[in-house]
C-alpha cells in the first residue's frame, strides 16, 4: 500500500470485487415525446406518448430506483463544454485549485476529502449552486433560525469556466423539471404536484474528478450511499465505475457509460414523498488504477424550508404515512456537517424519521 492514507481503506465487506456485473437491466428510456411536445398541456395530441412515458418512468423508478435517459434536450455541446473546464480545472496544481476551496461555513468550491460513511472517498469535487442566491440553514440545531447564503467560488483559470457552468446548469434544470412532471403522473398526481417545493430549490451541481487509483480493490470515489436529494441528473464519461445495488438480489452491477446520455436516480426526498412506493437505491464509485474519470451529478433538491413528508393523496388507512415530517434544511444541513467531521456515528438517514 505504500503511503497511501488509511482512511481510504474500506471495510472488508464493502471493498469492490474485481469481477463486476454490468447490468443489462436498467431501463434506457427516450424522451423525445417531451422534444415534441414541450408544455406537456393536457390539450396536447401527444398526451397519449406522454401519459405512456410516465408509465414507462415509473415501472423503472419501481424496479431499479435508476434508469437512463436519451434525446433529453440537453444540448451535446453545453454538455462538451462543461466537461472540457471541468478536466482543466482538475489538471491544475493543488495549490492553485485550493484558492476555491469549500469550509464549513460556504459549501461549494473545491474540495478533496470528502468521507462517506467515514471512509475518505478517492476523488476530488468541486460544487456550485444553480440559483443565486441559495439559502441553507446556519447549523443543524433545531432552534437554530438563521440562514447562512451559499456562495459560489469561481476560479480565475479556465476563464470560461463560470459561464460555462451556468449554461449548463441552465439546460439540465430544464430537464430537472421535466422529469419531475413525469414522475407526478407517474404517481398518479398532478403533474405540478411538485413544483412549488422548488421555488426556493438548494439545487446543486458537482464535478467529480476520480484520479487513477493505485489501490482500485480497497478504496472507492464514493463509498455506498443513497442520494439525500429528490433527484440526481448524473452525465458520466466513457470509463464507468458507477456501481448500482440491483434490487432484485442486492448485488453490485456496473451501469455501462451511454454516450450522451444521462443517469437518473430517485433521491431519499421522492421516497419519502412517494410513501416507499419508489426507493431511493444505494450506489458507489468504483476507481481503478489506469484511467482517471470525471461525472457531474445536478442533484435536483427543493428549499430550505419545505417540510418533507408522505403525500396526502398516496397514504390512507391502508396505506398509512411511513415517515414522520422532517424539514430538509435541517437535513441538509446535518449531511453537509458530517462531510467536514469523520463523526464516530452515522449520519442522519431518512429512516430515523420512519414510524
Ligand atoms: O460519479 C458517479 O458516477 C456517481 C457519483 C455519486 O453518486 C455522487 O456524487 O453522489
Ligand atoms: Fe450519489
Amino acid at each position: 500500500m505504500g503511503e497511501v492514507d488509511p482512511a481510504f481503506i474500506q471495510a472488508l465487506e464493502h471493498r469492490p470485487k474485481p469481477q463486476t456485473i454490468t447490468a443489462e437491466g436498467i431501463p434506457l428510456i427516450d424522451l423525445s415525446p417531451l422534444i415534441i411536445s414541450p408544455d406537456q398541456s393536457d390539450d396536447d395530441p401527444n398526451s397519449p406518448l406522454l401519459s405512456a412515458l410516465a408509465v414507462e418512468i415509473g415501472a423503472a423508478c419501481k424496479n431499479w430506483g435508476f434508469f437512463q435517459v436519451i434525446n433529453h434536450g440537453v444540448p451535446s455541446h453545453t454538455r462538451r463544454k462543461i466537461e472540457s473546464v471541468s478536466r482543466k480545472f482538475f489538471s491544475l496544481p493543488k495549490h492553485v485549485k485550493k484558492r476555491v476551496s469549500r469550509d464549513e461555513a460556504n459549501p461549494t468550491g473545491y474540495y478533496d476529502t470528502e468521507h462517506t460513511k467515514n471512509v475518505r472517498d478517492w476523488k476530488e469535487v468541486f460544487d456550485f449552486t444553480v440559483n443565486e442566491p441559495t439559502f441553507i440553514p446556519a447549523s443543524h440545531e433545531p432552534d437554530d433560525d438563521r440562514l447562512n447564503e451559499m456562495i459560489n467560488q469561481w476560479p480565475e483559470n479556465p476563464p470560461e469556466f463560470r459561464d460555462v457552468c451556468k449554461e449548463y446548469a441552465e439546460e439540465v434544470e430544464k430537464l430537472a423539471y421535466k422529469l419531475l412532471q413525469l414522475i407526478a403522473m407517474s404517481l398518479g398526481l398532478e403533474k405540478d404536484r411538485f413544483a412549488g417545493f422548488f421555488e426556493k430549490q438548494t439545487t446543486f451541481i458537482r464535478l467529480n474528478y476520480y484520479p487513477p487509483c493505485p489501490i482500485p480493490d480497497l478504496a472507492l470515489g464514493v463509498g455506498r450511499h443513497k442520494d439525500a436529494g429528490a433527484l440526481t441528473i448524473l452525465g458520466q464519461d466513457n470509463v464507468g465505475g458507477l456501481q448500482v445495488k440491483r434490487k432484485t438480489d442486492g448485488e453490485w452491477v456496473l451501469v455501462k457509460p451511454t454516450p450522451d446520455a444521462y443517469i437518473i436516480n430517485v433521491g431519499d426526498i421522492i421516497q419519502v414523498w412517494s410513501n416507499d412506493e419508489y426507493e431511493s437505491v444505494e450506489h458507489r464509485v468504483k476507481v481503478n488504477s489506469e484511467n482517471e474519470r470525471f461525472s457531474i451529478p445536478f442533484f435536483f433538491n427543493p428549499g430550505h424550508d419545505i417540510t418533507v413528508e408522505p403525500l396526502e393523496e398516496l397514504v390512507n388507512e391502508r396505506n398509512p404515512a411511513k415517515y414522520n415530517a422532517y424539514n430538509w434544511g435541517k437535513f441538509f444541513t446535518a449531511r453537509k456537517r458530517s462531510n467536514y467531521k469523520k463523526l464516530d456515528v452515522e449520519n442522519i438517514q431518512i429512516y430515523h424519521f420512519k414510524n
